[in-house]
């Protein structure tokens, strides 16, 4: 299981002020799904992302990231733990403005005390798997936003993580953009098998499920069937760069 909540509430302040946001959640996720969690403003959404990507503990119940309790994880451990095992989109990218593209999407690998040349090397290869592989050289403020979130999506990618978590991955950016990111999500998906945890309001982005979540008043609900639509997508130029991928994480070990 790539992701496991027990009996998850989070209550945030107490009372008058107390909201119960999560109210006994539980949810399995098997590894290589991809899950779409949607909802009504103010029904948990954030606060269950927060959770499944380990940035918040809940208030009481179990959280297990592969297979791991992360709720009784120190805090020290929590964060090479996240560094190694989940990749985010965040909707502000969260780029360094005075690093490059590259040096962008390198910096988990350095962060996880992989050499510099190949933590690089990778970062390169990463940039052309989101087709941007002439704006390795580039800074944030050089790019448009949808360039900025493809470099985010390769640095989500950067340690190979094998959950990848996003938050309204299709919010900033206009519709062309949009298919494109759905497209890219899919071939994490497909061909890193990445187990994909996206909260959105867009129900466009319902299209790259395999599963689909509502949240209403702090409570998850399982959907029927969600649809599923292929992108189109050059699967073959992807699992060619996904081979050089793997060739350099034998040279680095990841
Ligand atoms: N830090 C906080 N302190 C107090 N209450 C909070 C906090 N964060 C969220 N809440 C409350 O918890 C509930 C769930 O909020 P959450 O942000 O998870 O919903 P959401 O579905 O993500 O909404 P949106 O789509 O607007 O982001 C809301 O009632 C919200 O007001």
């Amino acid at each position: 299981m790539a992701v496991e909540l027990r009996n998850v509430t989070k209550i945030y302040g107490n009372g008058v002020a107390r909201t119960v946001a999560l109210d006994n959640v539980s949810l399995s996720i098997s590894a290589g799904e991809s899950v779409v969690l949607m909802g009504p403003s103010g029904s948990g959404k954030t606060t269950l992302l927060n959770i499944v990507a380990a940035l918040d503990r809940p208030t009481s119940g179990e959280v297990y990231i592969m297979g791991v309790d992360v709720t009784r994880l120190p805090e020290g451990k929590l964060e090479r733990f996240r560094l190694r095992n989940i990749g985010y989109l965040f909707q502000s990218y969260n780029l360094i403005p005075y690093l490059t593209a590259e040096q962008n999407v390198a910096l988990p690998l350095i962060a996880l005390g992989i050499r510099k040349e190949l933590a690089l090397l990778r970062a390169r290869a990463l940039l052309e798997f989101v087709g941007l592989e002439k704006a390795a050289g580039l800074y944030p403020h050089q790019m448009s936003g949808g360039m900025q979130q493809r470099a985010a999506i390769a640095r989500a990618l950067a340690a190979n993580p094998p959950l990848i978590v996003l938050d309204e991955p299709t919010s900033n950016i206009d519709l062309e953009n949009a298919a494109g990111v759905l497209a890219l999500i899919t071939a994490v998906n497909k061909i890193f098998k990445a187990t994909v945890f996206i909260a959105t309001h867009d129900p466009d982005v319902a299209r790259v499920a395999t599963r689909i979540v509502y949240m209403r008043g702090g409570k998850a609900y399982e959907a029927a069937e969600p649809p599923r639509r292929e992108f189109k997508l050059d699967m073959g130029r992807a699992a060619e760069i996904y081979e050089k991928l793997r060739l350099i994480d034998e040279l680095i070990g990841l």
